[in-house]
């Protein structure tokens, strides 16, 4: 589209500019622009708390088709800053739709755009890397747009936990018997912006599930009745929460503990594991991974910009072998591969309790093959 026509604009931090057609809220906004590639969940990757802090690229052909519902939300309101799409519709008669999706964004207060080349966009950033960048209506001058863009810190090294944990501990009952009967356990998490799905599918399976502030102390969490630890995702990087891995390095051994994406980078660096910053990232609902004792390929739901080191320092794990690390507490094994680049994609702490993937196995959205994980977390904390 000709910069005459446009009535919003992208532009990246290195100059790179994308004019559309703006939608949703009339502000600007400014984060880390990143890309899923999902084709459905639009309203769940906008409420997901770990996209706190960036702008989601859409590159399915056309966002919106089915509304917004509240059966939908991952948490109590929007956190990505900004959707940015090929083509939208505020369809808003679709069966189970309470809402428009334009309509949802601009209550919201959350800016779109449509009609630029989502394409190009996507293929910069994978040749250059995710970086910072920002949605302005065409009225805002670059110069403008590229001060408010210099002014937002860069994801590496920024602590967004802090702005999506509850100001107090949430304690939530089971929604069912689960898998282990009546008698499900206590499960405590350190809460860094866990979404919905996870804690529906642990209650789901008999569990009380509590949600603690993340700058709650180890001495605090170990007081209480909990029977095992559960770390979930979050936004921003998993190097700027010392304060958590700290907590953790208290917790890990005394009762068993589980990690998602953030809470898995987390409970890695507790055991003296390292992450790094991922080129762009892992965002979709379609990205194989290996699960190394069956050797069965799940389809699985992803949404990380950064990733944990694999054994050796390396950054890919060339083997189908259940390789081990040296942790602080012990040997750890990996039990999932990324097929696409051979990232970690989960660990099972060999010496005391716990277990961590990278992906999402409560979907939301996406494939529910590895649903199965919270049973076995579940069984696991009862067996334990
Ligand atoms: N979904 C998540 O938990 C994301 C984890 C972390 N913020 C990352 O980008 O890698």
């Amino acid at each position: 589209m000709s910069s005459a026509d446009a009535t919003a604009y992208v532009l990246l931090e290195d100059g790179e500019r994308f004019d559309g057609i703006a939608c949703g809220a009339d502000t600007h906004a400014v984060g880390e622009v990143v890309f899923t590639t999902g084709m459905t969940g639009y309203q769940e990757a906008m409420t997901d708390p770990s996209f706190a802090g960036q702008l989601i690229t859409f590159t399915t052909a056309h966002v919106g088709n089915y509304g917004v519902s509240a059966a939908a939300m991952e948490s109590s309101g929007i956190h990505a800053r900004a959707a940015i799409m090929r083509a939208a519709t505020n369809r808003d008669d679709a069966p189970g739709a309470d809402q428009g999706w334009l309509d949802w964004l601009r209550e919201h207060g959350i800016p779109g755009i449509t009609d630029l080349d989502t394409r190009a966009l996507v293929r910069h950033i994978r040749d250059r890397g995710a970086m910072r960048g920002g949605l302005f209506p065409a009225a805002t001058s670059e110069d403008e747009a590229q001060a408010l863009i210099a002014a937002e810190p860069s994801m590496t090294g920024r602590d967004l936990a802090r702005e999506v944990t509850p100001a107090s501990m949430i304690r939530l009952e089971p929604l069912g018997s689960g898998v282990v009967g009546s008698d499900g356990p206590t499960i405590a998490m350190i809460d860094t912006g866990v979404k919905s799905s996870i804690v529906r599918n642990l209650r789901e399976r008999g569990a009380t599930v509590e949600l603690h502030p993340c700058t709650t102390s180890a001495q605090e969490l170990l007081a209480g009745d909990a029977d095992a630890f559960f770390m979930a995702n979050g936004p921003g990087d998993p190097a700027a929460l010392g304060y958590v891995v700290e907590t953790l390095r208290e917790l890990v051994g005394k009762k068993p503990v589980y990690g998602i994406c953030l809470g898995h980078q987390l409970l890695c660096r507790a055991v003296g594991l390292e992450t790094y910053k991922l080129p762009f990232g892992h965002r979709g609902s379609n990205h194989p991974v290996k699960d190394l004792e069956t050797g069965r390929v799940e389809i699985t739901s992803q949404n990380h910009g950064f990733a944990v080191l694999g054994p050796g320092g390396e950054q890919k794990v060339e083997t189908d072998e259940a390789v081990r690390w040296e942790t602080d507490f012990g040997a750890a094994e990996l039990t999932h591969v990324n097929l696409y680049d051979r990232t970690v994609e989960g660990l099972t702490l060999r010496e005391v309790q716990g277990a961590t993937v990278q992906y999402h196995p409560e979907a939301g959205p996406g494939p529910h093959d590895s649903l199965y994980l919270f049973d076995r977390f579940i069984k696991e904390i009862a067996g334990a």
